[in-house]
């Protein structure tokens, strides 16, 4: 249990679900995401898997609105992401690690969206505590490592103290240490009744941080379980992975015997 990550504004009630009902979008004649329902619920740390290009990013897109999706819907606590009145609060999202201006201190960006979030100026330092940037804080983002700026992204998806986390591959160049570090926070914001939905293609990696597991296969539901019914057929998971998921990759090389 990670402890201090919250506020203090009150824990998110178990309304704060993400739901996908028949989600559905194509780029041109290409089929991103194919009519999936899916609900991810509060408490648990939920793995959302598939091979590469099989839909996990254009997925969290939809959810938050930076895409809009030809079919169906997504919802967060019953609503679509962009009506809500303060989305940091809402949903926080740790997209792309990079997206930060170079010029600008990890505490200066922070509290830039604190100000434009309706968001207590001493919440910035308590998020650069978390993310263990403190000692670092008034540096340019420009000098910060692939680690330190993965950090940085984190505390922005937490500035807000929301409900509901969304991660698309958090773990993605990160070392051994970070790598830990973000499963175990990840299960702290978990166990603190938060919704956390977190996108990965490393199937051993989501063994040891998540609960559950939505896994996709181009763009369609293949499965909805937990770590341990994935792995309960008396295979490895990651044979249980590959099995699930055989039919539905484009680019699978042939094994070598
Ligand atoms: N902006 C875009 N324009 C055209 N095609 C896109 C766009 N974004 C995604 N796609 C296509 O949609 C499909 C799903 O891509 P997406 O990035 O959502 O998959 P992913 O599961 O996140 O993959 P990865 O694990 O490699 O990040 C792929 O075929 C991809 O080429």
């Amino acid at each position: 249990m990670v402890s201090g990550l919250s506020a203090g504004a009150g824990l998110p009630s178990v309304e704060e679900v993400i739901e996908l009902r028949e989600l559905s979008k194509r780029y041109g004649g290409r089929v991103a995401v194919d009519g999936l329902s899916v609900r991810v619920r509060p408490g648990v740390v939920t793995g959302f898997l598939g091979p590469n290009g099989s839909g996990k990013s254009t997925t969290m897109r939809m959810i938050l609105g930076l895409d809009a999706p030809d079919h169906g819907e997504a919802l967060v606590g019953g609503v679509a992401y962009t009506q809500s009145d303060w989305p940091l609060k809402t949903v926080g999202a740790l997209l792309d690690a990079g997206a930060f201006h170079p010029g600008r201190s990890a505490r200066a960006h922070l509290a830039a969206l604190a100000a434009s979030n309706d968001i207590p100026g001493s919440r910035v330092d308590e998020v650069l505590g978390i993310v263990g940037l403190s000692g670092v804080a008034g540096r340019r983002a420009g000098t910060y490592s692939l680690g330190m700026r993965q950090r940085l992204g984190v505390a922005v998806a937490l500035l807000g103290d929301p409900a509901v986390l969304l991660l698309d591959e958090p773990v993605n160049g990160l070392d051994p240490e970070g790598i830990r570090w973000i499963r175990e926070l990840l299960r702290g914001l978990a166990a603190e009744g938060r919704t956390v939905f977190v996108s990965s293609h490393l199937i051993a990696e989501m063994a040891l941080t998540a609960d559950r597991l939505v896994v996709i296969g181009r763009g369609r539901l293949l499965a909805e379980t937990t770590v341990a019914e994935l792995a309960g057929g008396g295979d490895s998971l990651e044979d249980a992975f590959f099995r699930l998921t055989s039919q539905a990759t484009d680019y699978r090389g042939s094994e070598m015997s």
